[in-house]
């Protein structure tokens, strides 16, 4: 069997360490490198915390895409880095599967290009868990049926990013189906900055940042005398994980960049 051979950006991250130890069970993949700002020059195994791989840690992602052999990066960083990485993923002909949130649209339109351009698969995915996918698909077709909605997202007091991935790409979903329209009064007034969430097309979202939480998100619609609530909840990182290993098993089939897992997913 021919293993996928894959690279893990950021492994000491909480994302990134739950990536490793899903490597370390499945028997079809390969940690051949991580990239990492520290630790050049070591062996994976021998950075505290991390599972028991000899695969060597790259402080320069092109030193290390110019020594090794790899089908896949997955990079669980930051949004500048992620995007700097995913760039020369699809430049070394490397297929990138991008856990990382917080790129902007001109950005995941320039890596969508450049992946077409090069015939390189990509998958970018603002959440890998299933249950937030469902969780988005449903509100895209509650959305035709209730068009006024907003978005509460709550997460870890970590996190860099507001609003996150999943929040702005519910949206997105909401968008394609959803007419536009603004919402609450014409006249209203924010008496307090921020008091009503960031706005996409007139619909509002809501950012909670919070220690003790992992990534939760409710999308609320309302309607006369109704509202509907569709909500999902990580409690762990280890539910992203079906969902990295299914965008490795697939970004090798692929020519072109993918945003979002749903279309990945029968
Ligand atoms: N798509 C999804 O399902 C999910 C996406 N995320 C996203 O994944 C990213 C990582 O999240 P966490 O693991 O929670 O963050 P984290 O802060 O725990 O980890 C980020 C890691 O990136 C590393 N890093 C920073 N600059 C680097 C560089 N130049 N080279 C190599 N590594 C570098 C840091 O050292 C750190 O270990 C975030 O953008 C987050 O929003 C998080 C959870 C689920
Ligand atoms: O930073 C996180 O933790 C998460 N980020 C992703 C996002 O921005 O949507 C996915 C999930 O919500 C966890």
């Amino acid at each position: 069997m021919n293993k996928i051979k894959v690279v893990v950006a950021g492994p000491r991250g909480k994302m990134g360490s739950e990536a490793l130890r899903m490597i370390e069970k499945e028997e079809e993949l390969e940690l051949v490198a991580c990239i990492d700002r520290n630790y050049d020059g070591f062996k994976v195994q021998d950075i505290e915390g991390l599972p028991p791989f000899e695969a060597l840690v790259y402080s320069d992602i092109n030193e290390c895409f110019q020594s090794i052999d790899a089908d896949v990066l997955v990079d669980l960083t930051t949004p500048e880095v992620g995007y700097q990485h995913t760039k020369t993923a699809i430049q070394y002909g490397i297929r990138p599967v991008v856990g990382t949130t917080g790129f902007t649209k001109e950005q995941l339109d320039e890596l969508s290009d450049l992946a077409e351009e090069k015939g390189i698969g990509a998958v970018i995915a603002p959440n890998f868990a299933i249950g937030a996918v469902l969780m988005m698909q449903f509100a895209k077709w509650a959305a035709k049926y209730f068009p006024d909605v907003e978005i509460v997202e709550r997460h870890h007091d970590q996190k860099l990013d507001a609003p996150s991935g999943t929040a702005v790409k519910t949206a997105q979903l909401i968008q394609e189906v959803r007419t536009s329209k603004e919402q609450g009064h014409p006249d209203e007034k924010e008496t307090l900055t921020g008091a009503r969430g960031a706005e996409l097309d007139g619909m509002r979202i809501h950012s909670m940042r919070l220690p003790g939480l992992v990534a939760h998100q409710e999308v609320v619609f309302g309607s006369t005398g109704e509202n509907l609530t569709i909500k999902h909840d990580s409690f762990h990182r280890s539910s992203f994980m079906t969902g990295v290993k299914l965008a490795i098993d697939k970004v090798v089939t692929l020519d072109l960049l993918v945003y979002g897992l749903e279309n990945l997913m029968e």
